[in-house]
């Protein structure tokens, strides 16, 4: 599956291209839609393949409603029982959709989507929502939500989008952002921004049925500049970065340093090293007060220890430049001290890691964002991020009142911007962007949720993940958006019932399936025949 999530404008730009290739029409591709949709209901509840039972097609007044005809004329040519109610005027479809409704009414009737509800008692076995897709541009009217929602049972599927979520955010327009929840989306082409981030609701699932595009638009690859692209993160098996040389020294592999807090205050950061040197640092140094020396020293083995009493006493340190990653932030606590400390790590030069109680501290600044540079990585939860870049926070919070609506990729990449560096926006839909505009997001949604990850500690281990990722060489973008895959995956390796403490002790099993992946794809590509 591609990794591309795109804007509804992107994907209609796809689709432009398609059909000016003059190699396929928009019915086409509304037929594929259609069709495709029948066949991915049938993968996911194969039940109803054998059995033809009685569906509810609820269409819209644009090309999503177009796709809500094919479905229903399909789902009739396999011997179902199909109502279709139409939401609008028959005489207003775009042509597409108008030609679709004419083939629909060859076969049955079209009621208004105000009588709907009655088809309730009639036990629909399957519920389709294509009144809104991609073209959504304001909130729902009451009415039509509520009759959408007396479809909540358990077999709803939306078509692209589900209907009052708007494609470009994931989030619900209107003022209470009320959400309709499918059991399952079926995203055309491809999955969009929307179907990753906001409001989504979790539960659901999303697939992709595939207009296959690229049979029309050759060289696909170079259609969107880099960075107007949202990927999802995916760390594929062959990224040389989480193996290690066989002839490498410890040195070749970086050395992170993580500043602890006092004395009662040293877990978060001892959690964090541990991350480090389990992503593979060479080596990774804890530096703590004198007060807190015996705590770190009866808790640490493989992680070294050093003192450090004030921001004098890291710049000593610092004179070490083999020490090529810093960590700041975790149980440090906000005081002078803490942003003392922070000014000599930033006039460093090193990459350095902000996250937790340092950005606190850089948000209580007159200019938090002066001392920042490339190589910096800020990781705010929604708090936190709220506190350094509050009026983009306020835009994200406010409701949505029309599409394509601000998404929290938008608010990623402008927080990228303002601060000049790498921000990695946590939450069960964590964002990434750089200051030039590249995106990524890792949603632990659908198939990837992961609601234990969201555990004490959790994005203390995140943190040092990344930060042992810088010191290995990986460039900041990289490093982020990678650790918050191999955190997930973590997640996953371990299962529910994780605490922090268990995820640095899952990553060894994590990159035993990559390395694995890679001995598979290896054997794939070598036994493939050259042409
Ligand atoms: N363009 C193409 O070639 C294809 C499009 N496809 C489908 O087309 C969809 C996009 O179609 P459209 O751009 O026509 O958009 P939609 O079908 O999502 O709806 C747009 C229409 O709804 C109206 N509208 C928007 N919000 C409203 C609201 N809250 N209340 C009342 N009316 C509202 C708009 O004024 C417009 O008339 C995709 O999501 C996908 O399902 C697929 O058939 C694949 C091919
Ligand atoms: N519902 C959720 N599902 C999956 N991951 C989540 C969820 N909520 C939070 N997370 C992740 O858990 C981590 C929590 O980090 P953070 O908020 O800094 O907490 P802490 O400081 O206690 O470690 C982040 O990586 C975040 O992306
Ligand atoms: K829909």
């Amino acid at each position: 599956m591609s990794n591309l999530l795109l804007t509804a404008a992107q994907m209609r730009a796809l689709e432009q291209a398609a059909i000016d290739s003059g190699r396929v029409t928009g019915l086409e591709l509304m037929e594929r839609a259609g069709v495709g949709a029948v066949d991915a209901i049938f993968a996911e509840w194969p039940e109803m393949a054998a059995a033809p039972g009685r569906a509810v097609v609820l269409c819209g007044p644009g090309n999503n409603g177009g796709d809500g005809f094919v479905v229903a004329r399909v789902l009739a040519g396999k011997g179902w029982d199909v109502e279709v109610f139409l939401y609008g005027d028959a005489e207003r479809l775009p042509p597409d959709a108008r030609v679709n409704y004419e083939r629909w009414c060859e076969l049955g009737k079209v009621l208004p989507l105000g009588d709907a509800p009655d088809a309730i008692e009639r036990f629909p076995d399957l519920t389709i929502d294509a009144v809104f897709g991609s073209g959504l541009s304001r909130p729902l009217e009451a009415s039509l939500f509520r009759t959408l929602s007396c479809f909540s049972q358990q077999f709803v599927v939306s078509l692209d989008a589900p209907s009052g979520c708007d494609l470009d955010s994931g989030r619900v327009l209107g003022e209470d952002g009320q959400a309709f929840h499918p059991a399952l989306v079926i995203a055309f082409g491809h999955r969009k921004v929307g179907h990753a981030c906001g409001d989504l609701e979790r539960a659901s699932k999303v697939v992709v049925v595939d207009l296959q595009l690229s049979r029309e638009i050759a060289g696909r690859a170079g259609f969107f500049a880099e960075r107007e692209i949202v990927h999802a993160v995916q760390v594929r098996a062959l990224s040389p970065i989480f193996s290690k040389r066989n002839d490498g020294h410890k040195y070749d592999h970086g050395h992170a340093l993580i500043l602890t807090g006092g004395m009662g205050r040293t877990g978060a950061a001892r959690l964090a090293a541990r991350a480090a040197l389990r992503i593979g640092a060479g080596l990774v140094t804890c530096a703590a007060p004198g007060a807190a020396m015996m705590e770190c020293a009866a808790q640490l083995t493989a992680v070294m220890l050093r003192r450090y009493d004030n921001a004098e006493a890291l710049a000593a340190m610092l004179e070490d430049d083999r020490i090529n990653a810093l960590c700041l932030g975790p149980g440090m606590g906000v005081s002078a001290r803490v942003s003392a400390l922070l000014d000599v790590a930033l006039a460093s030069g090193r990459q350095v890691v902000l996250d937790a109680d340092a950005l606190t501290v850089l948000a209580g600044r007159d200019d938090p964002f002066s001392l920042l540079h490339s190589k910096c990585v800020l990781t705010p939860h929604g708090g936190e991020f709220a506190r350094l870049f509050p009026d983009i926070a306020a835009r994200l919070k406010a409701p949505a009142m029309s599409g394509p609506a601000y998404s929290k990729v938008d608010a990623t990449r402008d927080a990228a911007a303002r601060a000049g560096c790498t921000v990695l926006f946590k939450g069960p839909d964590t964002v990434i962007a750089d200051p030039n505009g590249k995106a990524a997001v890792n949603s632990a949604a659908y198939d990837r949720a992961a609601p234990w990850l969201a555990t004490a500690g959790s994005g203390d281990v995140l943190a040092g993940i990344i930060t042992g990722l810088l010191s290995r060489g990986v460039p900041p973008y990289h490093a982020a958006s990678s650790a918050a895959w191999l955190h997930l995956e973590a997640a996953f390796a371990f299962g529910p019932g994780l605490i922090a403490e268990d995820l640095p002790e899952a990553l060894p099993a994590v990159l035993r399936r990559l390395a694995s992946d890679q001995a598979a794809f290896e054997a794939v590509t070598t036994s493939r025949p050259s042409t």
